[in-house]
């Protein structure tokens, strides 16, 4: 008997399917603290949440049996992850049913902000009819610029053209086909910042997305825009925000999510030209049946040893397999994770290569661990070993996988060069055995370099003083350089040069080294 932990309300219609099954018994607790969890979770195989209960590393350790934890819904942040992906658990998510409902959440939050409905109801209720206050804007021939074009962003453009606005959308994995099949226009952040009247963001957070609409991008809006944050909260800087509508520059702003939830402290709750919610993108009834029977019969699944989809860490492999390949997966990603953080442009194709040791064996697991730290790094957390290929095909991504016999130096050697429509980029690791993994190649320059930490790639011109200038400024804000490699094909050519440093460096200091004469390109990784 496998048993289940509800630790959240969840629709009875979703648990329905667990009740059902013979060998599966449920118990609904909802709203117990953390210590209340630790001293009954050893007794579960899986622990099922939707978003108010914390799944920390504790609960999870305590979690002797558990094998599986389910999210309703799609955002996995209140779940420790690499906790639970250490531990062996799978954590799985519901991502498609409550796109409907978060989409449709927002185009009120944009009505709500044109019309400002919200205030006009509150005055009115507080018994002042007062119509002046409240002359809005239409919505036709207005601009909706949409940042993050996934399931929900699309699904506001459709509605968005219904009321006749015209949408450019920014998103690094749209493809042309799919701008057009919408009928939007693709653009960058800073075209949309620049010609939007209402901007909302659609991505999950990540440390791209963090702050991604900040002081610098609400200083080139137009005056009078109005801003909609119904995905996650730090896409939009709070502070920042706030100066934006203290200055004029943002007329209103609708906020679903916050920086803190619930954002007890936050100046823009209390401000007239804010509208909030309580995180209630997916609060219909129609979304949380949804996400309630996908959640539950993939914990079916995994319990009785069926196929599942919407594991958002673990792949499930037949042990022999997992086993030979095991050590390759956390290179794998790695190298994935390396190259997301230096390419630049639309990833066209992903190219993965293995040599000597690994062309004998099923490097398919391998090869979805790169996709996955390709994708991830854009995507966020839900693209996983399991659906990462399906994601690079719904995105046009062209992906192969090639075996090519012995190596004449490595005894096995992974090769993977993505392509986007600005470059390509290439690099190569192996694993020696007794030293671990190591990066041997960087866009075809020969180098040294252990992935792991954090990590400064450059490409410049190989003239002297360069390594000098780069070592001081990196010195003189006190950075310590714990590794070089330096990697050229001629004299005075194109070379790279791989530093290991001992702490992340700042985005001003990043553009000092761009701007070091004979230097191209500076990446800053982190493995
Ligand atoms: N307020 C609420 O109650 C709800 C919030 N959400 C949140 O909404 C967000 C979107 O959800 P979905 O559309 O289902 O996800 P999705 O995965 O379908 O779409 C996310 C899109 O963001 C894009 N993206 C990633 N990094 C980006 C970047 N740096 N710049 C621009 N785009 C980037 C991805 O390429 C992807 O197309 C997620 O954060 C999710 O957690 C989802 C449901 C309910
Ligand atoms: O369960 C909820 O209400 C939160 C939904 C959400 O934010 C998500 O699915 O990402």
């Amino acid at each position: 008997m496998f048993k289940v932990l509800v630790a959240d309300p969840i629709s009875e219609l979703g648990l329905q399917k667990l009740y059902e099954h013979p060998d599966i018994q449920v118990d609904i607790q909802t709203g117990l603290p953390e210590a209340e969890i630790i001293a009954i979770i050893d007794q579960y195989d899986a622990l099922l949440v939707r978003s108010q209960t914390k799944v920390t590393a504790s609960i999870i350790q305590a979690g002797k049996k558990l094998r599986v934890i389910g999210r309703a819904g799609v955002g996995v942040d209140n779940i420790d992850v690499p906790a639970a992906t250490k531990a062996g658990i799978i954590v799985m998510n519901a991502p498609d049913g409550n796109t409907i409902s978060t989409a449709e959440l927002t185009f009120a939050m944009i009505m709500a902000s044109a019309r400002k409905i919200p205030q006009a109801h509150q005055k009115l209720k507080n018994g002042t009819w007062d119509r002046k206050s409240f002359v809005g804007v239409e919505l036709r021939n207005k601009v909706l610029g949409i940042i993050g074009f996934g399931r929900i962003g699309t699904e506001v453009a459709k509605r968005a053209q219904a009321f006749g606005m015209k949408v450019m959308a920014y998103d690094p994995f749209m493809t042309p086909e799919k701008a057009e099949e919408v009928g939007v226009q693709a653009a960058s952040v800073n075209e949309i910042v620049e010609a939007a009247d209402f901007i909302t963001v659609h991505t999950p957070l990540t440390k791209d997305t963090k702050h991604m609409i900040s002081t610098p991008q609400f200083a080139k809006m137009k005056r009078g825009v109005r801003i909609i944050n119904c995905a996650r909260g730090g896409i939009i800087d709070e502070a920042a925000l706030f100066e934006a509508i203290q200055n004029g520059i943002v007329a209103n702003a609708a906020l679903d999510v916050y920086e803190q939830e619930p954002p007890t402290d936050s100046p823009l709750v209390g401000l007239e030209q804010v509208v909030v919610t309580p995180h209630l993108g997916a609060s219909t009834e129609e979304a949380q049946i949804n996400v309630a029977i996908d959640v539950a019969e993939e914990l079916v699944n995994v319990l009785t040893e069926q196929p599942f989809k919407n594991a958002v860490n673990l792949p499930s492999l037949p042990q022999e397999v997992l086993k030979s390949v095991q050590p390759y997966l956390e290179l794998g990603e790695k190298l994935g994770l390396l190259l997301a953080q230096r390419i630049r442009g639309r990833v066209q194709s992903i190219k993965c290569s293995y040599a000597g040791d690994l062309s004998k064996i099923s490097v398919s697991p391998i090869t979805r661990t790169l996709l996955k730290g390709i994708l991830s790094y854009h995507y966020g957390e839900e693209v996983n070993y399991i659906n990462a290929p399906l994601f690079a095909e719904e995105q046009k991504i062209q992906t192969s996988e090639i075996k090519s016999g012995k190596h004449k130096v490595f005894t096995n050697l992974i090769h993977v060069e993505v392509t986007t429509d600005e470059q390509v980029y290439s690099v190569a690791g192996t694993l020696f055995n007794g030293l671990g993994p190591k990066i041997v190649s960087l866009d075809g320059f020969t180098i040294d370099a252990n992935p792991t930490g954090t990590m400064l790639i450059t490409e410049h011109t190989d003239t002297p003083g360069i390594i000098g200038q780069v070592g001081t400024i990196l010195g003189t804000s006190d950075i310590n350089i714990g590794s070089m490699q330096v990697g050229r094909k001629e004299e005075g050519g194109l070379a790279v040069m791989v530093l290991g440093i001992d702490k992340p460096i700042s985005v001003e200091l990043l553009h000092l080294l761009r701007n070091i004469r004979g230097i191209h390109s500076v990446s800053e990784v982190n493995l």
